[in-house]
Parts: structure tokens; C-alpha cells; sequence
């Protein structure tokens, strides 16, 4: 077994460090959470009463309190087709909690959006901001001090770091995330994107565009583009915070299920008490979501080409737990963690085939052999992450999890021996336009460096509009700004990716530069994103004009306006776009107000609890 790799030791210490202050502070608010939770000592009678008055034939086992009552937070509603599965996973994790002793309560239900549905429209503009608001939810379902234990049911992009970030500030109780796994296989992904290209062209009609697209996301399950949503199953094995291997199994199996089960039966066994006595195996969720766990979770981004939402979203979750990460210590992991997966859109296989291949096992157990990741961390299931180096299976209908030697397709999957990429493409760019991202491992190296002509644009529908009008035929650099979440709550601008590809294969040299976001589903485009400052407030992308030479390099790490220093510091930042207003847009003005820099976490929420605590 090899030792710990040196940069990935030195870059934890360093968080360490950096966060011992609030680390503590943050253990101590635990500690006095277990005392206070304990049994719902402190709960009145009136207050008890009110909390199992319609729990059925569970009312004398909650009334006694001396089992563990489970809070289920869900994300259920049957729009979004990674959670439609939800809808009856209260019952069966009842009847699961029952057969240990144990009871079930739903605590509160949290928004779940669609960011495949909002894609390209005003509903984007809430998409970022809908984290900190399920984050809230969570909180408000858990404050009902009713539970010993929370069962997290959540998968999409914004859902899963919500539910952590809620569930965090109740880190003494010990908590599980279930999720319901991917739907089986449609229209291969290449193919999706095929047909929409032909559409920005003009060579297929809106038809051929839906069938192609109803072909893709065809039935309950998360789609299965490695995109934002199935990084947070990775990044929830990479941490221990699921059943081992519950990642990418799809919903309505009886695999599926019996995870469930497993989850249910195994949050009793981890809680403070059990059978009235203090349990020595007590887990509770701030102790597993350590620095440690943390910077597995930036490994596994890097070690399977992970979204590039989560250089946003791990910052603001480690924050909920006391722990500070920043962009320099993704780009020293990025460095030394070789890419082993190759999934659409870094490949052409979805994350069934991924998890045929061996899946999230083979990952594990490679990344622990290779020491570059954190064996020792404490997770939910009964060891290390050692037990989630295997994949569950059902043997005589009995749950067993197995050794994945090998990989079974090395097209998708291989060993650190032979990866696809030395490192794992989530590069940090810094020049004199601030910080940004760029994900190059859906990017062919030779587009790693693009120096071109700006083209401005404040509204991505302007982009598209110069598109269709023949404005971008040429080698250029198209800037998006004002659209940080202090400007209109940092959209994802993935709508662009079918219009930029055709003027790449056009022949072009062609790069995006933006303060918002892009999809974790973008791909081959070379994307500058997350510019921080943004352009609301001074950000120097708000300096650019249309021709300007700008310059995004991948392989030296900059990101710079070619612009004689004179000229660039006469130049002033042109008044911001109107705020948004309409599909309730305005209702989040108090997020815009007080949301902090994307490399923070971009969270009006944690930004203020970080002023008072
Ligand atoms: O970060 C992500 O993974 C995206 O937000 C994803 O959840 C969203 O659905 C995209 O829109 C991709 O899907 P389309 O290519 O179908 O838009
Ligand atoms: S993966 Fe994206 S598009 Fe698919 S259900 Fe989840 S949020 Fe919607």
C-alpha cells in the first residue's frame, strides 16, 4: 500500500490550518447539539405531542423516546426526473426503520430545480440561489429537535450541497444520504448533441430536436451526463456519506431498494444511543465531514473529470462545516490526481456504462492503493473507505458488496498506471481580469490556449442573436459578464455550447470568458468561468470592449486582457443591466445583496452567519 502522496498531505494540512479557528468553533456547536438532542429530553409534552400526533401505529415508540426517531428531509416532486423515484421512499424507509426499532418522520420536504428544465431561461437566474434556499429547508425541517438521526433524499446539482449545507449546522446527528440512481441508457449523449448542432445550423426542425432530445431523457432516474448531479454521488461515496457503492444504481431494482434498506437499518446502529445506552460507534455527520473528507471530494472531481459547479459548491459545504478550501488548493490537487474516468462529456460512455465498468469502486480502490486519497476518514458504513473500494451486489437476494479488480471497459475506466491524463483538468487561471476556472478535460489540448478579439455581450441571448446574424464567423473570445450572483444569481450559460461548437468545428479558434457559470454537462468548448470579481461592483471584465485581445491559457494558468496598461486604467465599467424581475426573480434581491465571491462558495447565507458567529 503506498504512503499518502506529499501534495495531497500538504495541501490538507494547509486547510487544516487555515480553518482550525472555525473548525473548532464548529465541533463545539456539535458537541453542544448531541447534549442538548439527546432523546428529545428537551422538548416539552406539548411539543412532543404535536410531533408524533399523526404518526400512526409509530406514536407509542416515538412517545417513549427511546428509539431513534429518523428525520427524512426529501427533494421529492415528480417533475424532475432524478427525484420523481422519491415519491415512495418515506414508506419503505418506515417500514425499514420499524424492523430495527427504529421510527421515521418525513421532517420537511426541500425545492428541488431542474436545471435541464430552467436551461437557457429566467428560471436559471434561481438556480444557484435555490441551494442556500433547500440549504434553509433543511434546517427548518431538522429544527424541530424530534430526531436522532436524518436521512437525506437528494441527487441534482443544487439539491445534494443544499441538503449538506442545512444538514451540517445539525452535524451531532448522525445522517445518511440516499439516492435513487440514474436512469438506464437513451440516446447515446454525442448523438443528442449532434442533432442540436444541426439545429443552431438551421439544418433540423424543432420535430427532429424533440425526438432526439425525448429519446435522451426518457424516464425516472438522473440523466446520464457526468454532469453536476452525478459529481455529487461521487463526491458522496468519495466522502463516505452514502451506503458504499449506492452512486449509480438505477431506481426500481431490487439493488436499489435493498441500499435503501441498508441505509435505514445502518443509521440506527450509528446514532449516540441505541437500546438506551450510549453507543460507542456514534457518527455523526460534522465529525465525518472533515477536512479530510473534504479534500477527497476535490480528488474525486479531478480523478473522474467532475463539474466545474462544484469549485463553487464544495467551498460553500466545507464552509457549513467550519472548513475553508479555495481555488489554490483545487488547481495543487488537480496537479497530482491523474484522470481515470472518461465519461460523456469527457467521453463518450454515461454513467451506467461508468458504473458497469467498475464505477465508483474501481476508482476508490485504485485512488487508496495509489495513496492519493484519505483512507481514514470516518465514514457511515462500519470501516474506512476501504469498504467502499467494492460494489454492492445482490447474491441469493442477500446484499453483499464485492472487489472490482479490474476495469471492464478501459476505454471509460483505467488504473492510475496508465490514466487518461496525468492530471485531472480543473485548472486555475489568474491574470489581470481576477480568478476563473477551466475544465480541460473535455477539451482538446490544442484549444487549452485561445488568444483572440473579444466579442462583449451582457445577455447570452445576445450571443445567440450574433451568432444567428453571422457576427462570430472568426477566431474570437466571446465575453458574458454581469452575470455573477451579485448581477442576476450567476446562471449557468450552457445554452451557448451548441452555437460555440459549431464555430469550432467551423475551423475557429473560439473560448468563452464569463462571471457566471457553465454546465457540469459543457464540454468541449474551452470555458473561463467563474471570473471572480465579477463585473457587478468593478470586476475588470467589466473593462473589456469588443476586439480587445484577450488571452485564456489553460497550460500557464492565465487569464489576460492584452490591453495597454494606459488605456485598460482609463477605462471605466459601463452602468450593470437592469436587475431581474419577473418568475421571481426580485424575490431573491437579499441573496444577490449578500451573496460573497464564487471562489467562496458564492452563499449569501453563509456569508452573513459568518458575520455574526
Ligand atoms: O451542471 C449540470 O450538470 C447541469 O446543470 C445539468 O444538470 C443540466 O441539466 C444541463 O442543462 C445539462 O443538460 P442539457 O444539456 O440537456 O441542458
Ligand atoms: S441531472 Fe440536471 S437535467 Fe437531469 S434531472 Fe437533474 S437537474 Fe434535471
Amino acid at each position: 500500500m503506498t504512503d499518502l502522496h506529499p501534495v495531497i498531505a500538504k495541501v490538507t494540512e494547509r486547510i487544516v490550518q487555515r480553518s482550525a479557528a472555525s473548525r473548532l468553533k464548529y465541533l463545539d456547536l456539535i458537541e453542544r447539539g448531541r447534549d442538548a438532542g439527546t432523546n428529545r429530553d428537551q422538548l416539552s409534552c406539548g411539543n412532543l405531542a404535536h410531533g408524533f400526533a399523526a404518526s400512526g401505529e409509530d406514536k407509542a415508540v416515538i412517545r417513549t423516546g427511546r428509539a431513534m426517531n429518523i428525520g427524512i428531509v426529501t427533494s421529492y416532486n415528480d417533475m424532475l426526473s432524478a427525484h420523481q423515484p422519491y415519491g415512495r421512499y418515506p414508506e419503505q424507509i418506515k417500514i425499514a426503520a420499524r424492523e430495527v426499532g427504529a421510527t421515521a418522520q418525513v421532517a420537511g420536504g426541500v425545492p428541488a430545480m431542474c436545471d435541464g428544465v430552467t436551461q437557457g431561461q429566467a428560471g436559471m437566474d434561481l438556480s444557484l440561489f435555490s441551494r442556500d434556499t433547500i440549504a434553509l429547508s433543511t434546517a427548518v425541517s431538522l429544527s424541530h429537535a424530534m430526531f436522532e438521526g436524518a436521512l437525506l433524499l437528494g441527487i441534482c446539482d443544487k439539491i445534494v450541497p443544499g441538503l449538506l449545507i442545512g444538514a451540517l449546522r445539525f452535524g451531532h446527528l448522525p445522517t445518511i444520504l440516499i439516492p435513487a440512481g440514474p436512469m438506464p441508457s437513451g440516446l447515446a449523449n454525442k448523438e443528442k448533441v449532434r442533432i442540436r448542432q444541426l439545429y443552431a445550423e438551421g439544418k433540423v426542425g424543432r420535430d427532429e430536436l424533440l425526438e432526439s432530445e425525448s429519446a435522451s431523457y426518457h424516464g425516472a432516474g438522473t440523466c446520464t451526463f457526468y454532469g453536476t448531479a452525478n459529481s455529487n454521488q461521487m463526491m458522496m461515496e468519495m466522502m463516505g456519506l452514502h451506503m458504499p457503492g449506492s452512486a449509480f444504481v438505477n431506481p426500481g431494482t431490487k439493488l436499489r431498494s435493498e441500499l435503501t434498506r441498508a441505509a435505514t437499518h445502518r443509521i440506527a446502529d450509528i446514532g449516540w444511543a441505541k437500546d438506551g445506552q450510549p453507543n460507542d460507534d456514534y457518527r455523526p455527520l460534522g465529525h465525518c465531514v472533515d477536512e479530510k473528507a473534504i479534500v477527497n471530494a476535490i480528488i474525486g472531481l479531478m480523478a473522474t473529470g467532475g463539474s466545474t459547479n462544484h469549485a463553487i459548491h464544495v467551498p460553500a459545504i466545507a464552509r457549513a462545516a467550519g472548513i475553508h478550501v479555495d481555488w489554490t488548493d483545487f488547481a495543487e490537487i488537480s496537479d497530482v490526481v491523474p484522470l481515470l474516468a472518461r465519461v460523456y462529456p469527457n467521453g463518450s460512455g454515461d454513467v451506467n456504462h461508468f458504473h458497469a465498468a467498475g464505477g465508483m469502486a474501481y476508482i476508490i480502490r485504485e485512488l487508496l492503493e495509489n495513496g492519493l486519497l484519505h483512507r481514514d476518514i470516518l465514514t457511515v458504513a462500519r470501516a474506512d473507505l476501504t469498504d467502499y473500494g467494492k460494489e454492492p451486489v445482490l447474491e441469493d437476494e442477500a446484499l453483499q458488496w464485492r472487489d472490482v479488480p479490474a476495469s471492464r471497459d478501459e476505454a471509460m475506466l483505467r488504473p492510475v498506471s496508465n490514466p487518461f491524463s496525468a492530471d485531472g483538468g480543473m485548472r486555475l487561471l489568474a491574470g489581470n481580469l481576477g480568478r476563473c476556472v477551466m475544465k480541460v478535460s473535455a477539451v482538446d489540448p490544442v484549444r487549452w490556449t485561445i488568444e483572440a478579439p473579444a466579442a462583449v455581450f451582457q445577455d447570452q441571448d445576445d450571443v445567440l442573436r450574433a451568432f444567428k446574424a453571422g457576427e462570430l464567423e472568426r477566431d474570437v473570445v466571446v465575453v458574458v459578464r454581469f452575470q455573477g450572483p451579485k448581477a442576476n444569481g450567476m446562471p449557468e450559460l450552457h445554452k451557448l455550447t451548441p452555437a460555440l461548437g459549431v464555430l469550432q468545428d467551423r475551423g475557429f479558434k473560439v473560448a468563452l470568458l464569463t462571471d457566471g457559470r457553465m454546465s457540469g454537462a459543457s464540454g468541449k468548448v474551452p470555458a473561463a468561468i467563474h471570473l471572480s470579481p465579477e463585473a457587478l461592483g468593478g470586476g475588470p471584465i467589466g473593462k473589456l470592449r469588443d476586439g480587445d485581445l484577450v488571452r485564456v491559457c489553460a497550460q500557464t494558468g492565465a487569464v489576460d486582457a492584452l490591453v495597454d496598461a494606459a488605456t485598460w486604467e482609463a477605462r471605466d465599467i459601463p452602468p450593470a443591466p437592469p436587475p431581474p424581475y419577473d418568475t421571481g426573480r426580485e424575490l431573491f434581491a437579499l441573496f444577490r445583496h449578500h451573496s460573497d465571491l464564487a471562489e467562496q462558495g458564492a452563499s449569501p447565507i453563509l456569508a452573513a452567519m459568518e458575520s455574526e458567529i
